[in-house]
């Protein structure tokens, strides 16, 4: 923890450049209401830049606490945090205009337009370039293809296209990282499509996404890393298959003869367990092409048999041995 790194963050409110490798980590960040209730346990957050990181967890779990200590509107119980490189709070009004956030659901105006809510938006912000502002609007709403929409009223834009104008609230400035706190939720199937294939589109464009969901496939869809929260604690985080790699991978064999294959299987040392129609098994380090050509070599009849790749909800489950949707 005592690294030239942390020392140098250390300084802030500072001027000197910093270098870092995370665009977000916490050490220790702990949020507590009162004496019983911990929201946010000893946070470790890492966000590698150029990821897109899915803050995934059950309602509840402590996600928007963290997100709201990470952005300096309420106060951390406990623990540092760092976004960019640079220490928060304290570097807020240096570290915040190269942060495009989407928190509390967009709140815009509805009888005005989107272009003219985001130059409202922008009005307010008083760091903004004003000399700058009609080029930025452009270009975010060019971002989020919401051109031709620009003029028209925001009440009757989809709900897709209201998302999409948050996120260009977000983009109203060149940003380095984009902090959305469950950006599909209340969405139709639509919107979800639109939200998720532009956040897709600003990844390649190489942002930093730390995205916040309860939904285990939007992080199995859009994300290359992960960290699980349950119950403010956070169980796992990496890459999204070092991840689904720490539960094991299984087989499933359906036969009408569970029996014979059951006996292969323990001939390569697998511990198998069996229905009336279907064997199943953790694979370890056996190979799947060798079961199953010792299996069907000898005559043993074979109605399917399937490699189960772990799932995030496996993961979840085997962490902390409640479903997914447990009310937490
Ligand atoms: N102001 C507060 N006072 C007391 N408890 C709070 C407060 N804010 C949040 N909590 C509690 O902290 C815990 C974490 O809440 P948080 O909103 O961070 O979870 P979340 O994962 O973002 O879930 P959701 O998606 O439902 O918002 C919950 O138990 C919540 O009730």
């Amino acid at each position: 923890m005592d690294t030239q790194h942390d020392r140098v963050t250390a300084r802030e409110p500072g001027s000197r450049a910093v270098t870092a490798v995370h665009a977000v980590r916490t050490l220790g960040l702990t949020k507590r209401y009162g004496r019983d209730a911990t929201a946010v346990d000893s946070l470790e957050l890492t966000v590698p830049y150029g990821s897109v990181y899915g803050f995934l967890g059950p309602n509840g779990s402590g996600k928007t606490t963290t997100i709201r200590m990470l952005l300096g509107l309420i106060e951390a119980t406990d623990g540092h945090c760092e976004l960019l490189g640079r220490a928060m709070p304290a570097a807020a009004t240096r570290v915040l205009p190269h942060v495009g956030v989407m928190v509390d659901g967009p709140s815009f105006h509805p009888t005005l337009s989107g272009r003219d809510n985001l130059l409202r938006l922008d009005a307010a912000d008083r760091t903004a370039d004003r000399a700058t502002v009609r080029a930025r609007t452009t270009a975010a709403l060019d971002r989020v293809g919401l051109t031709k929409a620009a003029r028209k009223p925001f009440r009757t834009y989809s709900l897709g296209m209201k998302q999409r104008l948050a996120i260009a609230a977000a983009l109203l400035r060149p940003r380095r990282l984009l902090i959305l706190d469950e950006p599909t939720n209340g969405l139709d199937p639509q919107g979800t499509r639109e939200v998720r294939s532009l956040i897709a589109d600003l990844a390649r464009d190489g942002l930093t996404v730390l995205l916040s969901t309860h939904l285990l496939s939007e992080v199995e869809q859009m994300c290359d890393h992960v960290g699980i929260m349950h119950r403010g604690r956070l169980k796992i985080q990496g890459t999204l298959d070092d991840v689904r790699s720490s539960v094991p991978t299984r087989i499933r064999v359906d036969t009408r003869t569970p029996d014979a294959v059951t006996y292969r299987l323990r001939d390569f040392g697998l511990n198998p367990t069996r229905t009336a129609t279907h064997v199943t098994a953790d694979l370890g380090d056996a190979e799947p092409e060798k079961i199953l050509s010792t299996i069907v070599g000898d005559g043993i009849p074979v109605r399917e048999f399937r490699v189960l790749e772990p799932t995030l909800e496996e993961v979840f489950i085997s962490l902390t041995g409640e479903g997914f949707d447990a009310d937490t």
